[in-house]
């Protein structure tokens, strides 16, 4: 019997099993870079190679709290701190990511698109818990800026007139 010369290839997770795997490691995929784009906007989180419609990008990582004590903190946070509350719905709970520490994560770092997003946040129940997984909604190139659209809410960039 002839033998192959390749070795059977595993499985490729799908984006579901994808974000599971990486949700529960606490670990960012590769393929991303966070990068200081200017004063205005600060950093940013940027695509080093191509992603398809649909993949599992990163998770927006931070601690699950309740809506109470999201109220709690929110009184002592200053308004740049706020900005990285996620507030979402599951189980018919509020509930709530504090990503306001510096953990290095690249969730925390990705900038809101009103208009032309690349990407949309989850929520994907993981071991029961609750994750918010950012999955791409277009092909992404290598290079680009990984975005998703912030909600509808009055943030005070969005009416930043540039000359
Ligand atoms: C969750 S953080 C995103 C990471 C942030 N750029 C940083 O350097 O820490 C949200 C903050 O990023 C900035 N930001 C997000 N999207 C923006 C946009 N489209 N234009 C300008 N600033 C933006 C605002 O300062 C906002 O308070």
């Amino acid at each position: 019997m002839e033998m192959s010369a390749t070795r059977p290839q595993r499985a490729k997770r799908n984006a579901k099993q994808d974000a599971a795997y990486y949700c529960s490691l606490g670990k960012d995929k590769e393929g991303f870079e966070a990068k200081y784009i200017d004063s205005f906007k600060g950093r940013g989180v940027f695509s080093c190679r191509p992603f398809e419609k649909g993949d599992f990008l990163f998770e927006y990582r931070g601690e699950v709290i309740t809506k109470k004590e999201q109220e709690n903190r929110e009184r002592i946070y200053h308004n740049a701190l706020k900005v990285f509350m996620f507030d979402f719905q599951f189980n018919g709970q509020q509930l709530c990511v504090d990503a306001a520490r510096e953990d290095g994560s690249l969730g925390r770092l990705v900038n809101d698109d009103e208009v032309n997003p690349n990407s949309k946040i989850k929520v994907t129940r993981v071991d029961g818990r609750p994750h918010l997984c950012l999955f791409a909604i277009k092909d992404i190139g290598s290079g680009e800026e990984i975005t998703y659209n912030y909600g509808n809410s009055d943030w005070p960039w969005r009416s930043k007139v540039v000359i």
